[in-house]
């Protein structure tokens, strides 16, 4: 990110306030290459956006104020470290201006669920703040935002479907050609993403190999699931699914391997740890079988289809 973009140009006017939705994420596609010497892995992470949306609104107000309302909201912090308020402050920062919002998150994307919902909100207070302060930022300057908020951070602006290389900001978008019928099998409680990339890691190392980048080949889209997606044939994507971080995260959390099997049973034509987990994804033939099978898992679920539009002003 280069030097602060200078007065805020405000080609656009100001508003009252502004709610934009902002969408979750399953990843059908995350090839996980070695860890790099800044930490980060290197990925082949295919994203697909999905119909479980946050709002993100903001609204005037003297300094920066945040609250949230929904069923898991106990787990988002209130405070600055709040991946919605550091964006504000981000983006006031590079125009040179005061952080004065207040910042409502309405949250139905499962907190550390391996959904994005704290990238969601970032993307989303993005957009709600550069519309509130009437900046205007050209979508590259907020796209390089986004990536330093995070690596996911990106792909909940863009939404679609969108292929990310190097720690997944590198974004390009990928066709898809049909509406695609999800299960999400919800968890109690979170998993943090560094403990699932740290025991992916371990379990390289146990296994006898390397975790390290330089040891390691760079990791790419499987053409075969880009062609899936292409096409709108969901027999197909099932079959295609991987996760790298899946094993690592049914070792964390060992029930998800009965997750896995219940929803497979219960009629999906494939399932799969959604990112980091824990929420277990499952695809399904058609809309009323996600609807069954939603009705029919032992756990909370939610039916929800694909693709899904990025962050969208209301
Ligand atoms: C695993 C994925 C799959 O899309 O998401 P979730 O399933 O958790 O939502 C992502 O890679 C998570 O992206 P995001 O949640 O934005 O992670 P970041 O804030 O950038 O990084 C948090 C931490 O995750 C690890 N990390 C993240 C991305 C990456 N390519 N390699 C990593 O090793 C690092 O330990 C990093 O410090
Ligand atoms: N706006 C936010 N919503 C949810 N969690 C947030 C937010 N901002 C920061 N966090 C923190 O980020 C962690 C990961 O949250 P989240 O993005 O929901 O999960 P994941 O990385 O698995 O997709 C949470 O446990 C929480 O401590």
């Amino acid at each position: 990110m280069g030097p602060a973009a200078g007065p805020v140009p405000r080609s656009r006017k100001p508003v009252s306030a502004v709610t934009v939705r902002v969408p979750a994420k399953v990843n059908v596609q995350l090839t996980v290459g070695g860890r790099r010497p800044d930490g980060f892995h290197d990925l082949a992470n295919v994203f697909l956006a999905v119909g479980l949306y946050d709002h993100v609104t903001a609204a005037p107000a003297e300094g920066l104020r945040l609250t949230a309302e929904g069923r898991d909201v106990a787990g988002v912090p209130l405070d600055g470290t709040n991946l919605a308020a550091r964006a504000a402050v981000a983006l006031a920062k590079r125009y040179g201006i005061e952080p004065d919002v207040h910042l409502h998150i309405a949250k139905a994307i499962p907190v550390a669920g391996g959904m994005a919902g704290g990238s969601a909100d970032a993307a989303g207070a993005l957009v709600a703040c550069d519309a509130l302060w009437g900046i205007g930022a050209p979508r590259e300057e907020l796209l390089a935002l986004c990536a330093e908020l995070g690596s996911d951070v990106p792909f909940s602006l863009v939404g679609g479907a969108a292929l990310g290389l190097g720690r997944g900001e590198r974004l390009t978008p990928l066709e898809v050609g049909g509406e695609f019928h999800w299960v999400f099998a919800l968890a109690e409680g979170g998993l943090s993403t560094p403990e699932v990339y740290r025991e992916c890691d371990r379990l390289r190392r146990a296994g006898g190999g390397s975790d390290l980048a330089a040891d390691l080949p760079v990791p790419v889209a499987d053409p075969a699931l880009v062609a899936a997606l292409a096409a709108g044939d969901a027999v197909a994507l099932g079959a295609a699914l991987s996760n790298d971080l899946q094993a690592a995260a049914v070792g964390l959390r060992p029930g998800l391997a009965a997750t896995l099997a219940a929803g497979r049973a219960g009629g999906a034509l494939a399932g799969i740890v959604s990112g980091s987990g824990p929420t277990v994804a499952f695809l399904c033939a058609s809309a009323s079988a996600a609807s069954a099978l939603a009705a029919a898992l032992p756990t909370r679920a939610h039916p929800a289809s694909s693709p899904a539009p990025g962050a969208t002003p209301l």
